[in-house]
């Protein structure tokens, strides 16, 4: 299981507004998401953070500006080489300017009009909480399909 690392970009917390990135490339192509991606080799997790963040967006944040909210494990039982965890962040400063780039097309979305339909199917049952500001864990089953939900266990935690 390798992992990955995903970060929201808002407003403030709970969010008003949050900074998604309509995915061009790779491991959810067309889909709206946080910035993020694999932790590499001998890499802190907010290093990778940090790094996925600026490469994807260009946006410059600093580690003690990350708020880690959430863990979890996606599980696709017809494809397990495709099973990873993810640790998520919020991050409220940064500095620089938003950017298009290769991997991403950023656009800032009021939180009431996440497009969650154009989303991972899984986000909807636990993103509205993370932009409210809780704090998450759990497992996310895929079908056979890879990309339905299965099932999906989330639990509300008070720290990490
Ligand atoms: N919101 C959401 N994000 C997900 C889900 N599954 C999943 O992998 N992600 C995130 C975690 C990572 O930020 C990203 C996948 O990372 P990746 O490293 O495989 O993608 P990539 O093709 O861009 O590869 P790279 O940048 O590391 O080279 O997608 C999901 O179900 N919902």
């Amino acid at each position: 299981m390798y992992s990955t690392t995903l970060c929201f970009v808002v407003d403030g917390l709970p969010a008003r507004n949050v900074l998604l990135g309509m995915k061009k490339n790779g491991f959810g192509k067309g889909k709206y998401n946080g910035f993020g991606g694999k932790i590499e080799q001998n890499e802190g997790i907010k290093a990778a953070v940090l790094r996925e963040l600026e490469e994807e967006c260009g946006l410059i944040a600093a580690e003690q500006d990350l708020e880690k909210v959430g863990e979890l494990d996606f599980i696709f039982p017809e494809q397990p080489a495709w099973d990873h965890d993810v640790h998520i962040y919020i991050v409220k400063r940064w500095q620089g300017g938003i950017r298009e780039t290769e991997e991403m097309k950023p656009e800032w979305f009021p939180v009431a009009a996440v497009p969650y339909a154009t989303m991972w199917q899984d986000d909807i049952h636990w993103l509205p909480q993370v932009l409210q500001g809780e704090k998450i864990k759990g497992e996310v089953q895929f079908a056979a399909d890879n990309e339905s939900v299965r099932a999906v266990t989330i639990t509300a935690v008070s720290s990490f």
